[in-house]
């Protein structure tokens, strides 16, 4: 898979062997000063913005104008304090790609090593749950071709052992040739099964990745809903899904790679041990400064990626920005393209100008890695000839040996970077990991028991419910009884409840205390699928999916047989027949810009869309939250008549902050800090002269005087 990150997609982070040298690695301080030094750029002023945003209101400075004027100096001169500041107070979260860079930079190679064998059985399972035939085919053809590998080295030595016998050159030649033939038959087989295990790890491969990515999908469209609501969640989920599903197909790629190479390298050591015992040090020894060069390379790289995460992360931020469709308008209006892309190059300098620092580095570390390196390798082919010279190896085996370590040096110097590698992605993977784990501790009860088909009565008895992390309940021991039949109206100031009572009443929360029942049994003993199944819901933010029209009403009940006259009749409840009707290729007509001949619709449009799913969806339970507040007036009378022509054998929750549309309710409940104050038809209430009246007079006052 290409990896789409830019963090990842900008470092080439495979190690190049042989890239090695002492260096002095820069400080991420030393690093971070050319990008302190510049001036505050347009993405640090929209996060101070952002977060001032946030905070209550603070008197202006002096020179703010002038600030805001040159878009440099003053207020935003601050901007990057600031910007610290929130990265050290946490509210600008760009920590999970630190952490694990931090981590991999700091982890001393020989803990890492240790960690080697369990990333190995991960890697192993994941690919055995993706596709257990590929894999084992991928772990044969991969050991075999190392098996093959070995009988190539060994018939090296009867090739010099009969090129460097006693007697004359022909007959020399006559007896090397059965090995030769036996060399050759070797790397021809080792060619094919190389190319076979290649060939089963490019399926292999993005099957890893899909399995991975459904794992994903899966675990979180079954956690509880709440816990959408929970950051440190969400943190796992950002984590295990910008890297962790590409780390468990890396995890698999880079541990065959392992195994490919220690496989290799076993041969290479077989054949000198057999050659003589004292070479297998001396190949390690040939082989230290490349791997200490390997890995000092590697962590250069990572340092760097510390440096820029940030930087690469604002470049994607406003990447994201400069070629998205909603803020394209107001970058024209506000004629901010020059600026924004002056800030994109601002970056790019930043980063490549760090790129060229670290690669000069890089090509030093190389260039002494190098030299260390040849001057080790002469010490081990010195050792190699003392042996000959005092008789100690056959010349014969000598030659064989020369070959033998040549090819484990290039092995242990791959070794080196795919442990490396290994490692690095085990820790990414282990983001996604953690995340499996959590999501399955959220994942939703699901009871055994089935809702019925119907109600008479749903009932909340001293029901409470919180927020993860809220200090107040936002519903609080709260009781009402719901007939069918009803039309209910919740009203009340913002942020007083309704749309969390009624996400109770439809069961998309579990409260913390207090029980929610119909006709006496407790929903928490149903599958919540199962009771789901049995209610619509017009939300307050309708989501405006990305299909046709058509399939935007039908997937109220996807699984139902689609009569078109079945959709028109939805659509006409909802006032929305019309507007579709008058789109280019009416009810097939793609909602969405994105697409050829696709449309847009109206705040409004969509809306009326989105009665007409819940009306589609035909359920004894209907509840709608502010579904006409988009609406112009006459559209909004509409969907109010046939509301109540719909209530009829069915009950209906409305929550609405237009009084007239609740007075004709069967009872209204106002709501307040979580709990129901008043309750009542429209006359009693108004009768009362609570909190409801006012509202009521207020909003019938405003409508006189206008
Ligand atoms: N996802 C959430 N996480 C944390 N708190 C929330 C969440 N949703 C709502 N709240 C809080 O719960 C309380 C009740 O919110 P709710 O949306 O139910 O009110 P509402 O009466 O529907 O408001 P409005 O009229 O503005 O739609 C508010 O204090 C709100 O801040």
């Amino acid at each position: 898979m290409p990896d789409a990150n830019p963090e990842t997609a900008a470092t080439p982070v495979t190690a190049i062997p042989g890239n090695t040298a002492p260096e002095t690695a820069a400080t991420p301080e030393t690093a971070a000063q050319p990008v302190a030094a510049r001036p505050p750029g347009l993405t640090t002023r929209l996060l101070a913005a952002l977060r001032r945003d946030r905070r209550p209101p603070e008197p202006a400075p002096a020179d703010s104008s002038a600030g805001a004027a040159d878009g440099r100096a003053g207020p935003a001169g601050t901007a990057d304090r600031e910007v610290q500041q929130e990265l050290e107070d946490g509210e600008l979260d760009v920590s999970h790609w630190l952490v694990t860079y931090q981590e991999v930079a700091g982890t001393p190679f020989l803990r890492a090593l240790r960690r080697l064998p369990s990333l190995l059985r991960e890697a192993w399972l994941l690919a055995w749950r993706a596709d257990p035939r590929t894999a084992a085919a991928v772990a044969f053809f991969q050991v075999a071709a190392g098996a093959a590998s070995a009988v190539g080295l060994i018939s090296v030595v009867g090739v010099f052992d009969g090129l460097l016998r006693a007697g004359p050159t022909p007959e020399r030649v006559r007896a090397a040739v059965p090995s030769l033939l036996l060399l050759v038959g070797a790397a021809t087989l080792r060619g094919a099964l190389t190319a076979a295990a290649a060939a089963a790890n490019g399926r292999l491969s993005p099957k890893v990745y899909q399995s991975a990515e459904m794992r994903l999908l899966t675990l979180t469209t079954r956690v509880d809903l709440t816990t959408f609501d929970d950051p440190s969640w969400r943190d796992a989920l950002e984590r295990a899904r910008d890297r962790g599903i590409a780390a468990a197909e890396m995890l698999v790629d880079r541990a065959i790679e392992l195994a490919t190479n220690v496989v290799g390298l076993a041969a290479a050591a077989g054949v000198l041990a057999v050659l003589h015992p004292i070479l297998l040090p001396l190949l390690v020894l040939a082989v230290m400064p490349v791997a200490w060069s390997a890995l000092r390379s590697a962590r250069l790289d990572r340092q760097r990626v510390l440096r820029l995460i940030t930087v690469w992360r604002r470049q994607r931020m406003l990447f994201e920005l400069l070629a998205a469709r909603e803020p394209a308008p107001e970058l024209r209006a506000f004629t901010l393209r020059e600026f924004m892309l002056g800030e994109v190059r601002r970056l790019i300098q930043v980063s490549t100008d760090e790129e060229v620092r670290v690669n000069t580095k890089r090509v030093r570390t190389s260039l002494v890695g190098t030299v260390l390196s040849a001057m080790a390798t002469g010490l081990t082919y010195a050792v190699l000839f003392w042996l000959l010279w005092t008789g100690r190896m056959e010349l014969a085996a000598g030659g064989a040996a020369a070959y033998a370590i040549n090819i484990g040096i290039g092995k242990l110097r791959e070794l080196a970077f795919t442990a490396n590698r290994v490692f690095e992605q085990g820790l990414y993977f282990d983001d996604f990991r953690g995340f499996c784990e959590l999501s399955r501790l959220r994942a939703e009860p699901t009871p055994d028991g089935v809702a019925p088909p119907g109600f008479r009565e749903i009932k909340l008895d001293r029901v409470t419910f919180r927020y993860p992390d809220a200090d107040q309940p936002a519903v609080r021991d709260l009781s009402m009884t719901v007939h069918r039949g009803e039309v209910i109206a919740l009203v009340g100031e913002n942020g007083s409840g309704k749309s969390t009572l009624a996400a109770l009443i439809a069961g998309l929360y579990r409260p913390q205390e207090g029980t929610v029942t119909w006709d006496g049994a407790d929903v928490a003993t149903f599958d919540p699928e199962s009771l789901r199944e049995r209610v619509a819901v017009v939300m307050q933010e309708p989501t405006r999916w990305p299909l046709s029209a058509r399939l935007n009403i039908t997937i109220g009940r996807h699984d139902r047989v689609v009569k078109i006259e079945n959709v028109h009749e939805a659509a006409r409840a909802a006032d929305a027949h019309e507007f579709v009707m008058e789109l280019t290729k009416q009810y097939d007509t793609m909602l969405s810009r994105h697409f050829k001949e696709g449309a847009d619709l109206s705040g409004g449009q969509w809306q009326r869309l989105a009665v007409s799913r819940a009306f589609y969806r035909d359920a004894p339970l209907l509840i709608c939250d502010e579904p006409t507040a988009n609406l112009d007036a006459r559209a909004e009378h509409d969907v109010y008549e046939r509301l109540r022509t719909l209530a009829a054998g069915r009950t209906v929750v409305l929550i609405t902050h237009r009084m007239a549309s609740v007075r004709d309710a069967d009872r209204i409940y106002v709501l307040d800090h979580g709990a129901v104050v008043e309750e009542g038809d429209h006359d009693s209430l108004m009768a009362v002269g609570g909190i409801y009246a006012q509202l009521f007079t207020l909003q019938a006052s405003a409508y006189q005087s206008a």
